[in-house]
């Protein structure tokens, strides 16, 4: 039995496998989280914007040769001084869809990865997948070439939603794929649902999330819709032919998702992420703890040696430039030790565990009430922080107007 620690205040529990950490701060920064995006779809949903690409399948090859030489390169770059592989506790590859790559692909991008860093035996390894990509065989090779972890894309359970979102999948698909994913051996596997989409009413959501829970999965994603930029829905919202869920509607779905999931054993251990015990994405928590991060591929970003940076996002540049040896960075950011204390602040505070303090001050060589001075008596005296023996979290309160504590709380 995992023990669980109360939050009697916010009525959240979180267990202590979340509350611990789980080496010294000082090892995890030597490490590098590593993300490896295919950017490949069948087709495109009318709501992402994600960089992903329908209609050029014919360049999954030349683009996994590409990848596999970054891969290399960015081994050698991540070295220690002394020589000594770079660290790596978890590994996720998205997307995009990941899964429409063949199983000898997937199986030499791990297998790159194995070689040109020190991946942890116990790695968690995550895959995206598309249901309407998957079938038995890929999925018990997938499982054999060493990913762990499966993280599907569903979005709803609702034929229609399906064919608004422009989904090639039937709901039908998604209970056969987690099937299959069973019998692959699988045992840890995500699901990512929206909500507030377009003519959405409670009872489709309430219908959506018991048949997830029937699957049983590990973990869930709940998301939020955004209209994005550029994308079908945004001209449809603009033409009136669709209508998203207003803010409060949203508001009602997260509250009856969030005591669902609670009365069936989930933890809400990150806005949008629900976990059955022992089951939270470690490769999740790494961008949530700031920890360092190697992305790879198109468009993939780096936090990584006191700098944030990421690559060309089009998939003939980017062959390009590694077929020239070149890493395919494109934009880069010195990050400061200020903009690193607030970033941590900040990302920290949006977990349900909160911000570790005694963390931060080793880390930082500075405590976070010295860091913020005398903004964080004004935000604890308004209610929106609390304090639960070494974390600090928002309150309740302090949820709801989660921007407003952060503004008031960054140093002048
Ligand atoms: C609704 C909020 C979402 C956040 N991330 C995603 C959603 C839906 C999913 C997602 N995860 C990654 C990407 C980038 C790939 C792309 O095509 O653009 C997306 C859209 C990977 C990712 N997420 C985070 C990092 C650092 C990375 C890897 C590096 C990379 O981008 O290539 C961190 C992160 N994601 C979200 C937040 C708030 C966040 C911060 C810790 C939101
Ligand atoms: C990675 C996950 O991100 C979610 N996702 C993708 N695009 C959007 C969007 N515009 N709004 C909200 N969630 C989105 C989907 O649920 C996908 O499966
Ligand atoms: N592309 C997959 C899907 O939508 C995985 C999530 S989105 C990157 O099903
Ligand atoms: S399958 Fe996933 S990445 Fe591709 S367009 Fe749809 S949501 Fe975006």
């Amino acid at each position: 039995m995992t023990s669980i620690v109360k939050d009697t205040h916010t009525h959240t529990q979180i267990p202590q496998s979340l509350l611990q950490a789980t080496e010294p701060i000082q090892d995890l920064l030597e490490t590098a989280s590593l993300y490896l995006h295919i950017p490949f779809c069948h087709t495109r949903c009318h709501y992402c914007d994600f960089n992903t690409f329908a209609g050029r399948l014919p360049l999954r090859e030349p683009y996994v040769r590409a990848l596999l030489h970054e891969i290399e390169m960015a081994g050698v770059m991540a070295r220690h001084e002394d020589g000594r592989l770079r660290r790596a506790r978890t590994m996720f590859m998205g997307g995009g869809t990941p899964s429409l790559l063949n199983v000898d692909q997937i199986t030499r991008i791990l297998n790159a990865c194995f070689q040109s860093f020190a991946i942890d035996a116990d790695a968690e390894i995550t895959m995206e997948a598309n249901p309407g990509t998957l079938d038995q065989e890929q999925l018990l090779g997938i499982r054999k070439a060493g990913i762990n972890r499966l993280s599907m894309g569903a979005q709803s359970f609702d034929e229609e939603l399906l064919k608004t979102l422009g989904r090639i999948h039937s709901p039908q698909e998604i209970v056969q794929a987690v099937e299959y994913a069973r019998a692959a051996g699988f045992t840890s596997i995500n699901i990512d649902f929206m909500f507030g989409l377009p003519n959405q009413t409670m009872q489709h959501w309430q219908e959506t999330l018991k048949r997830a829970l029937e699957l049983r999965p590990e973990h869930l994603s709940l998301y939020s819709l955004i209209v994005e930029e550029g994308t079908p829905f945004q001209d449809w919202v603009n033409d009136g032919s669709i209508v998203p869920g207003d803010e409060d509607l949203c508001a009602d779905m997260y509250e009856y998702a969030d005591e669902l999931l609670r009365q069936a054993g989930y933890i809400n251990y990150e806005i949008s992420n629900w976990a059955l015990p022992g089951h939270h994405s470690r490769h999740n928590l790494t961008y949530w703890q700031n920890l360092p991060y190697i992305g790879m591929g198109t468009g993939a970003a780096s936090s990584f040696a006191g700098r944030r940076f990421s690559n060309e996002r089009e998939p003939l540049d980017y062959i390009k430039l590694v077929k020239a040896n070149q890493l395919p960075e494109v934009e880069s950011e010195d990050v400061g030790l200020a903009q690193a204390m607030s970033e941590t602040a900040f990302l920290g505070l949006r977990t349900a565990m909160g911000l570790h303090l005694p963390t931060f001050a080793t880390r930082f060589g500075q405590p976070f009430s010295q860091f913020v001075g005398d903004h964080l008596q004004d935000v604890e005296a308004a209610g929106l922080l609390e304090y639960e023996d070494d974390w600090l979290r928002l309150s309740t309160r302090g949820r709801l107007l989660g921007n407003e504590v952060f503004l008031r709380l960054l140093p002048d």
